[in-house]
């Protein structure tokens, strides 16, 4: 048979081992695949001697020296499964630059600074593929970068944050606290080694970039994306989509447009919002992912599985090892990046969403024309109120529900609302998506 093809695997935590334990199992399936044995040449990890359990690997391949082990002469294919911008970029583009291919889940690095590797990649004349980076085991990127070359992608939308999705989830079915849900997905291994990422919606901004400038053909990085987490999301928040036959998603919106100029453009957003429960996104429970594309001829193609955990993970990056490991092997390299459309990135305020808002108002004649001027003043228009009694005798609870209006409207009339004399004050306030 054929020399192997051999890995530097760098990061060895939830899907490193992961990652470690699917080349020791399927290693006769993937040999016969790709036409050579894959070999782990080395692992990095920060320490030596710590307790891997039953990890099926010889403990003399483990170093701390990364760099050392890219550098080595015995290296084709790099594995980063350690997450973070640096030491992450330093080894990759030192590796990609020698032309050694690189399979990285790594997404923060992705969207903050895709360019650079992309460019290392370009000028080693080596593979980057990242399809564990958005949404775990879901094959999502390469369809994106191969199968719909052929159409023009209009709208992607998705739940592409496990962590956060399982914590919604549990909120949801079971009225479980923020906190218990969080510490359920650490130990589960969905969330980052930094659960903030997931909650305040850094992951999921990132995952969005990578899907805005595949879908696009453009560079979006993590900073072009309006972000806002789960951090705010209360059990009321909960409860009251619930009583409008809703439930409470952290979407990615990433869509097409056009500015005043004319201009085409692209806009990315990340956020909590009501969708109807009805919704096919809604029905996406625990940890799991799914993700619309909307494309000119294909129409709507929906990707659903697996967004975190070791073992999905791992599945991701084995099938990029395979794919580099093949291209290696005859010579040939995937496509490089596609950026030629080069498109302006669009302003939340732009966006055109539609708000449900709650206030607690005092209950006399009056307040609600005080509170219908206020979204007069600022052209957005009313499409349902519903009052209640607040339970305090002289106060009530007003919930309305917006037409589409600019995002910056929007925000400007809950400004407005908060300061108003008979609004006592505003205790919800979430987008609302998909026809609610
Ligand atoms: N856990 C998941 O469900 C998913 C994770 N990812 C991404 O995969 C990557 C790894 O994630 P996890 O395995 O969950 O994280 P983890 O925190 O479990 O593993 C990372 C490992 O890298 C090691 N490490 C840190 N600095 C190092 C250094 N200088 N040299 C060598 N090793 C070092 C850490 O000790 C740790 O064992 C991240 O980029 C993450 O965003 C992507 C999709 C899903
Ligand atoms: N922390 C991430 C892991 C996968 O990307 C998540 O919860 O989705
Ligand atoms: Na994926």
């Amino acid at each position: 048979m054929t020399s192997p093809v051999r890995l530097a695997l760098l990061g060895c935590g939830t899907v490193g081992s992961d990652v470690v334990r699917l080349l020791h199992e399927q290693s006769a399936d993937l040999a016969a695949r790709i036409g050579a044995p894959l070999e782990i040449a080395g692992i990095a990890v920060r320490r030596l001697g710590r307790d891997r359990g039953d990890l099926p690997v010889d403990p003399a391949l483990f170093t701390t020296d990364a760099l050392g082990l890219i550098k080595r002469d015995d290296v084709d294919v790099v594995v980063e499964v350690v997450g973070g911008i640096e030491p992450a970029r330093g080894w990759l583009v030192e590796a990609l630059r020698a032309g050694k291919s690189v399979v990285t889940a790594n997404k923060a690095l992705l969207a903050e600074d895709g360019a650079t590797l992309h460019d290392a990649a370009a000028e080693g004349g080596a593979d980057l593929y990242y399809e564990a980076s958005v949404a775990g085991a879901i094959p999502l990127l390469r369809p994106l970068r191969e199968s719909l070359h052929g159409d023009r992608i209009n709208r992607v939308t998705g739940i592409v944050n496990g962590t956060t999705n399982f914590i919604l989830s549990a909120m949801d079915a079971t009225g479980a606290g923020f906190t218990e849900a969080l510490e359920e997905a650490t130990e589960l291994g969905y969330a980052e080694a930094d659960p903030t990422a997931d909650v305040e919606g850094f992951d999921a901004a990132a995952k969005a970039a990578i899907l805005a400038s595949l879908a696009f053909h453009t560079r979006v990085t993590a900073a072009d994306v309006h972000r806002e987490g789960i951090t705010e999301v209360t059990a009321a928040d909960v409860a009251s989509a619930k009583a409008m036959g809703c439930t409470i998603k952290l979407l990615c919106i990433a869509a097409r447009g056009t500015d005043a100029a004319g201009r085409e453009t692209v806009s990315v957003r990340v956020h909590p919002a009501m969708i109807p429960s009805t919704h096919p996104l809604a029905g996406v429970g625990d940890a799991f992912n799914a993700v619309f594309v909307e494309a000119e001829a294909a129409g709507q193609l929906m990707f659903y599985g697996r967004g975190a955990g070791g073992a999905p993970t791992a599945s991701a990056v084995l099938g990029d090892v395979v794919a580099v490991a093949r291209n290696r092997l005859a010579g040939v390299h995937a496509a490089s990046e596609s950026a030629y459309a080069d498109l302006p990135v669009r302003p939340m305020g732009e966006a055109l969403t539609r708000y449900h808002i709650s206030l607690d108002v005092a209950d006399r004649p009056g307040v609600l024309e005080g509170v219908a001027g206020v979204f007069a003043r600022h052209e957005v228009s009313i499409a349902t109120v519903r009052q209640a009694p607040a339970g305090g005798g002289s106060d009530a609870e007003l919930v309305i529900v917006t037409h589409v209006a600019p995002d910056a409207a929007l925000a400007a009339t809950v400004r407005e609302l908060r300061g108003l004399d008979v609004v006592r004050s505003v205790t919800s306030v979430l987008r609302v998506e998909g026809g609610a």
